[in-house]
This record gives C-alpha cells, structure tokens and sequence, in this order.
C-alpha cells in the first residue's frame, strides 16, 4: 500500500492534488449514492475505507486467485468492491456470471465510460469499448457479416504453414515465431497484406497502438478518467499533459485503423490486390454506398488485429508450453493425429474430425485463459441478484479464471493440464462442456471465437503433426521444468518466458514443412 501511495504521488501533479481536494466532495455523494443505498445491500467484499473505499484493496498480483479466495470468505458468488464512484462486482461462480451477463444481457452489456480512450481518443471505433447501443449492435452484426471465418481459411493455412518452417530454423525463441503467424493470419485476411518479418511495417503499427492502449487502461493512469470533469480543462494550463497525450494517441489510433485499409484500396487501384475482407468489401462498394458504411467496415476490420493478436498468441503459447510439460500427452495426440491424417498435413477438411484436438483447445484455454477476468460490462439499469443489489452503471466482471477452474463443472485437478476433461468415457467430444467461457459472456462475448478456435485447431494439428516439443534441458541432457507462473499482473495472462525445441518427427515431416510451405 505504501508503494502504491508513492507511485500516485509521484504520478500526480501538484494541480492534480488540488483537484482531487475540490473533487472530494462529489466523492462523498457519489459512494453514498453507490453504497447501502436505499434500493438494497450491495453483494459483500472487503470493508474499505470511507470516501476511497476499497482502492488500496484492489490486488496488484493475481488479482482472479484474491477474489475468488474473497468470495470463499464471504460465501458469496459475487463480492463488491467499493471505489469512488461505481463499485466494482466480480462474479466468481458460472451460475452468476450466466444469469447476470447472459440471461440479463439485455440489461449487463454496456462498458463503463473510459474518458481518455473513448472521449479524448477517440478510439471507440474498437468494439471492446464501445458503449452498448443502436451503434454497438450495427457494428456487431457489420462484424459477423465482413469477418466471415471459412472466407479467411486459406490465409489461416498459409500462416501456420510458413510458421512450420519459421520453427524448423528457430533455435530456443519460438514466442516471435508464433506471434508472426498470427499477425501474418489477420493481416492476410483482412487486407492481403504479406508480412515477411515481424518488423513489417503494418504489424508495428498496430502492435505501438496496443501498447499505448494498454497503458491508458492500467488503473490510475489518467486523472480524467477518476474525474471525468478534468476532460474540459483548458490546454493552456498547466496539468493539461494528458491533453497532449491523447493527441498522440489518436494519430496512433487513426494510423491503425486506416492505414492498412488505404493499403488494400491502393493495391485495387493497381489491380494487385489479394483475396481479403477488405478486397472483398470494397471490389462490391457501390457509387452510393454510404460514407458511414466504408468507415465502419474499416474500423471493423481493425478491430481484427488489436482485439484478436494478442488474445491468440498467448494461447497458442500456452499449448506449447502444456506440451513441453506433457510429454506423455502430446505423444498421444500426436498419435491421435497420424491415425486421422494418415501420412500427409491437415486441412479444413479435417476440421472437427479429431475430437481429442477439439478437447486440447478447449483445455489449452481453460487452463490459462489469455484473459483471466473479463472486460468489465456495465449495468444500464439497477438490478437485483440473490437478494443483493446491483446498482445501473456498476463496474461487473466475470473471474473467468476462476470459473474454469471449478472441479464441479471441469472435474478434479483443474490446476493441471488434462483434454480427456472434455471427452467421453467413449474418446467423443463431450458435447455439454467447453470452455467458451473464455470468450467472455453475453451479446459482448468474443466475435473472434470461432476465427480463433479455428487457427489455433490448424496450428496445434500442424504442430502435432510435424514436431516433438522438447523443454530445454541442463548440461546432463536432463529436461529443465518450465516455470508455469503466468504474469501475476495485467489484463492479459502472460506465459513465462521458457525454452523449448521443435524438433522434426521424422525426415518426411522436415519434407512436409519444406514442401507444404513454398506451396502456402
Ligand atoms: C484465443 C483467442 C481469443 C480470446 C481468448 C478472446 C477473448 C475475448 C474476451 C474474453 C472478450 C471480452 C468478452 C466480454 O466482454 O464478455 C473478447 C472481446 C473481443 N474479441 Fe476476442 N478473444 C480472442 C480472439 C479474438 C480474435 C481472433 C478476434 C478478431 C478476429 C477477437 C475480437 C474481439 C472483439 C472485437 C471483442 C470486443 C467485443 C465487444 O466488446 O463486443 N478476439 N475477446
């Protein structure tokens, strides 16, 4: 708490301060009008203090482990958190998180207001923050009707297959490998743009501006989004950084969106354009076709690489890394894979034939989801759950790390790394369990789901396919064990850095990867 204490003093101008005294008093009004109000009793949580609440109480490591031991101690499915302004509820049991955000979507769909990135930055072209609305709703169903995935199967073969032979010439660092597959896959099919490198200019791009997102988001950040008076503050005065700051990030953010898609508009022009959801797009666009229209499609499409490259390398890498942990695993779904295939790589046809590849996705992304608690959704009116009361604008999340690690729903041991969970007695795909949950919840729920559980299905095949996966070992030739302690802070849930060697199966999969990948 002390260290937390200094890091705002130090992040905070004296002008700050000053406003974070005259602001104190709303304060005051705003937690009376959130807390034991007049409507009912808020879910339980940790007692805080008056005015702050429970902000120095928010767990800067692991935060998905503190709250589900929270929700043990209280015995409660939800425990509340208070802050100044909404509370923060988070939603530890599958029975809570279906009814609220699910069965009430209508009602728990909305995000809370994020002054700086959507109002100053504008960035709220990207889905994930849009408020829930008229414009939300026509963007979604413009996603589910431009992304459309068996559109977009070759790109997904062609990258992972060019990622076979990236991993033949990897020495130890397969994470750049694997982050440039996916790259390669999003930027193929929504602009048929080839990316040889990771330093291609259109994954830097996009790469700078989640990063400077990513920065703008982490708690305590910006003062204006504590204080969302402060976004009127004259530039001219000092403390008006932010301002700047926000100027900067809109370049970045417009660069992101639009500049890949003048590239697709270009190369039409040049007659060289290559099959994309762009080129598609735009070889249909009308004369007449509406301004409106052109610019959502575009922010559609790039909302394809902020929202889904991260979320699938961090996937893709904690397969590798339950691999290298499993060896007795991975030889019997490599085993699994030559009886299916019979001699050759996989393609789409082989797509939901395998049922213990099916259960290795679902049980890469319950193990450790890619993101251990949800993108928060937003109440757009008071509600009632259990008794308890949940005011309209509360901040709610699902502990979806916790979720999937219920023994009740998942089975014993859900700590290690198991796919037969997700079969029956009979080796079929239990058609009642999955683990989606990683894909959040509700009319927000991931729409990069299937596109993702589709690339990750052709890469982990591929893989299995063509590669032992070995952990690194010491002088003795003795496997080192990889760390599994996944980044303790953060949005995303980061795999430790580890060693590992893809070694060829035999010289006919070196053949395959060779041959297979000219052709790609
Ligand atoms: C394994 C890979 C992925 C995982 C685990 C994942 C997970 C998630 C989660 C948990 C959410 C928040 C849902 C909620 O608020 O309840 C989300 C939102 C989103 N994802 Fe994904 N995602 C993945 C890949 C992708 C891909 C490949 C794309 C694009 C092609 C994508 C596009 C989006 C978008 C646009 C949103 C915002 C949706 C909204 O707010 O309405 N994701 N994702």
């Amino acid at each position: 708490m002390v260290n937390l204490l200094t890091d705002l003093f130090y992040r905070f101008s004296l002008v700050h301060w000053a406003v974070v005294g005259l602001v104190t008093f709303a304060l005051i009004y705003l937690t009376k009008a959130f807390g034991k109000g007049h409507a009912g009793t808020l879910p339980p949580g940790p007692r805080g203090w008056p005015i702050i609440g429970n902000v120095f109480d928010i767990p800067a490591e692991y935060p998905w482990k503190v709250y589900r031991r929270w929700g043990q101690e209280f015995d409660s499915e939800i425990i509340t958190l208070k802050l100044p302004g909404p509370p923060l509820l988070v939603l530890n049991s599958a029975k809570a998180a279906d009814e609220l955000l699910i069965k009430r979507s209508a009602i728990y769909s909305d995000r809370p207001r994020m002054v700086m990135l959507n109002e100053l930055v504008r960035a709220d072209w990207n889905l994930a923050l849009m408020p829930y609305g008229e414009r939300f709703k026509a963007a979604r169903k413009m996603f589910n009707k431009h992304i459309d995935v068996p559109y977009c199967r070759p790109q997904a073969v062609a990258a992972v297959r060019k990622c076979l032979k990236d991993l033949l010439a990897a020495t130890k660092h397969h994470d750049p490998i694997i982050r440039l597959m996916t790259g390669r896959f999003i930027l193929a099919s929504g602009y048929g743009i080839d990316v040889d490198s990771a330093d291609d200019p259109y994954i830097e791009i996009s790469e700078t501006f989640i990063k400077s997102i990513s920065h703008a988001t982490q708690r305590g950040a910006f003062l204006v989004d504590a204080f969302p008076i402060l976004k009127y503050w004259p530039s001219s005065l000092p403390g008006a950084g932010f301002k700047q700051v926000a100027a900067r990030l809109r370049k970045l953010a417009d660069d992101a969106r639009t500049l890949p898609f003048k590239f697709t508009q270009g190369e039409l022009a040049k007659g060289t354009a290559k099959r994309s959801f762009a080129t598609r797009f735009l070889e249909t666009m009308r004369e007449d076709t509406p301004r409106s229209e052109i610019d959502g499609v575009e922010a559609i499409i790039g909302n394809m690489y902020i929202a889904g490259a991260d979320t699938t390398v961090l996937a893709m890498r904690t397969f590798v890394l339950a691999m290298a942990l499993n060896p007795s695993i991975q030889k019997k779904a490599q085993q699994i894979v030559d009886a299916a295939l019979g001699g050759r790589l996989p393609d789409f046809n082989d797509f939901g034939t395998i049922p213990y590849i099916d259960a290795l996705v679902n049980e890469t992304l319950r193990w450790k989801p890619p993101l251990p608690i949800s993108i928060p959704h937003g109440p757009i009116e008071d509600d009632h759950y259990n008794g308890f009361f949940i005011p309209k604008g509360s901040i709610v999340v699902a502990n979806i790390c916790a979720i999937l690690q219920d023994e009740e729903a998942y089975g014993p041991d859900t700590d290690l790394f198991n796919p037969e969970r997700f079969l029956t007695q009979t080796g079929e795909l239990n058609k009642n369990l999955n683990a989606d949950v990683a894909f959040g919840y509700g009319r927000r729920q991931c729409p990069g789901k299937v596109m993702a559980k589709e690339l990750m299905w052709m890469a982990i095949t591929s893989i299995l396919a063509t590669f032992d996966i070995h952990s690194a070992a010491d002088e003795h030739g003795v496997p080192l064990k990889p760390n599994i302690d996944y980044g303790p802070i953060g949005n995303l849930n980061y795999p430790p850095h580890f060693e590992c060697s893809f070694v060829p199966r035999s010289s006919q999969t070196r053949t395959w990867i060779e041959d297979y990948a000219d052709e790609a």
